[in-house]
């Protein structure tokens, strides 16, 4: 079922909003960590969403099994999509893709891991078979790592077609990124605030001729953030193109919607609410601010033998997590904004090969990151804004697997879960814990975070002489280094009584 959008054609809009909202952006307006504050409230309550529904889960279960030809989805894609083992499409592909392929822009609601991405993807391949043309798309998304991630399910999909991609980030090199932009290639996916570095530097680069235009987390990218930079994007683009927007929340703002400049759209979506995936099994742990890293590491010690995504509101904070999960022996890596763009993708990619088991990280991997083997998201600090909250737990249970969510409440932090609870339409039960045995590790964990808190004073010392000290152990520096090299240092003997308590992982 669709539900034409009450705005129509919006072409000449180019409205400022009056409010503004609070996620903090890093240089090029890529997502990046918050520093915790959380005024503008109302206005984030405001710009909730109600949501009508258009798929019936009922009807939809009963739903005669479709395929992705059925969809329209021309044989060589199919054959893509079999290559990488979906047996039938997802509900938002089975509703957007039909609409897409017809011609149509589309608003794209659904789940996390619901397989968003493909659903914008397969039409647009599909087109540029039937039409073949460089700078046939853009994809705008906020982050850079998700940037990469995109370009990498395009390849997959277009792997038949001979599709070529170019990914264009801040933090990477601009003259090699030019001379990608030189190549040509049909499919750019970039971040906003790169891409008019390139429109406005690289001799050569216009979007003139581009057909599709993909805003990917379409809410975030359509964020007071990003304002200028869509505003000059969208400037610089033909108005006969096609628009689509997908996310797993969406702003009910009509004039930022307005300012995507959709034609006639259809929006799609397949859930009454904010809903979170049914396999996700959600909680909340209710504890004092100082105990917070104690709670940690027994919960971590609790679910050994998962792999973890830890979120914390600061890049101080996800550094301070990581070197003190380390010393205590668990293989954590932090990943944040602050980090070159080397490191986070250094980091990533040890995450994904599972070598680490607990990424620290920043809302700079709340959105999108698609890791299919990550059991446990931990909200170490609540999301400021409750939407990030559906984008953060939503890294685990993707695509029907299961998973694990829990939530870090302290005393500060009892209104915002609230609003959490409020937007997801249920109360959250309590993650037990045995409160004897977590006081049991205080002594150690307060160790080991002081020692991290050390250890980061000495890393800003050493970048802050900016000349190298022979005597200073710099591993942890290195954010791809376990710090073994410290804990012996640090620890001795203690860290043999650690390892004993954290070394052995359950199975
Ligand atoms: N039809 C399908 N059958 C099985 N798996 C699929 C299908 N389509 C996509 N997937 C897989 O589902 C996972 C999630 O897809 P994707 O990253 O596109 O989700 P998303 O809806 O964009 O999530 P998010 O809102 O978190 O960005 C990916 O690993 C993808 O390969």
């Amino acid at each position: 079922m669709e539900n034409n959008m009450d705005e129509s054609d919006c072409e000449s809009v180019g409205s400022k909003e009056g409010g503004s909202e609070s996620e903090n952006v890093e240089e090029n307006n890529e997502v990046s960590e918050t520093d915790g504050n959380s005024d503008n409230k109302e206005l984030e309550n405001e710009d909730e969403i109600s949501l009508k529904e258009t798929v019936d889960d009922a009807n939809d279960n009963q739903a005669e099994k479709q395929t992705f030809k059925d969809l329209g989805v021309i044989d060589v894609l199919c054959e893509a999509c079999e290559k990488l083992k979906w047996s039938e499409p997802t509900k938002i592909q089975k509703e957007a893709i039909p609409l897409a392929l017809a011609g149509r822009d589309v608003i794209g609601l659904a789940e996390t891991g619901s397989g968003k991405t493909a659903a914008f993807a397969l039409p647009i391949l599909q087109a540029l078979l039937e039409n073949p043309q460089r700078y046939f798309a853009v994809i705008l998304t906020p982050t850079r790592e998700l940037a990469f991630q995109i370009s990498e399910q395009f390849e997959a999909l277009g792997s038949g077609i001979g599709v070529k991609t170019a990914v264009i980030v801040g933090g990477m090199d601009m003259m090699s990124q030019a001379m990608m932009l030189a190549k040509k290639p049909h499919i750019l996916i970039a971040t906003p605030g790169r891409l008019v570095d390139h429109l406005e530097n690289t001799k050569g680069f216009n979007l003139k001729s581009v057909k599709y235009l993909v805003m990917d987390e379409a809410d975030r990218i359509l964020n007071m953030d990003f304002e200028i930079e869509v505003d000059k994007i969208l400037s610089v683009f033909p108005r006969e193109r096609r628009t689509f927007l997908f996310s797993a929340t969406m702003t009910k703002k009509v004039q930022k919607l307005q300012r995507a400049c959709l034609r006639n759209p259809v929006k799609v979506e397949v859930s009454t609410k904010y809903k979170t995936v049914e396999k996700l099994q959600q909680y909340y742990i209710f504890i004092p601010m100082r105990y917070k890293d104690v709670y940690l590491v027994y919960l971590m010690n609790e679910m050994a033998g998962n792999s973890f995504m830890i979120f914390c509101a600061t890049c101080n904070g996800t550094m301070k997590t990581a070197l003190m999960l380390r010393n205590l022996g668990m293989s954590a890596i932090p990943l944040n904004g602050q980090m070159s763009q080397n490191k986070r993708l250094a980091a990533l990619t040890k995450f994904r090969a599972k070598s680490r088991t607990a990424l620290i990280s920043t809302d700079v991997a709340s959105r999108g990151l698609d890791i299919p083997h990550v059991d446990v998201v931990i909200n170490l600090d609540i999301p400021t804004h409750s939407k990030d909250y559906i984008h953060r737990v939503g890294r685990t249970a993707r695509a029907g697997r299961a998973g694990v969510a829990v939530t870090f409440v302290t005393q500060y932090d009892v209104e915002l879960y609230q609003r959490i609870e409020h937007l997801i339409g249920k109360k959250l039960p309590k993650f037990e814990t045995k409160d004897e045995e977590v006081m049991v590790l205080e002594e150690r964990v307060g160790e080991a975070k002081r020692t991290a808190v050390q250890q980061i004073r000495d890393l800003e010392d050493i970048k802050g002489r900016k000349k190298r000290r022979p005597n200073v152990d710099k591993s942890f520096e290195d954010d791809t280094e376990t710090s073994l090299g410290i804990r012996k240092r640090k620890f001795g003997n203690k860290k043999n009584k650690m390892q004993k308590k954290f070394g052995k992982r359950k199975k």
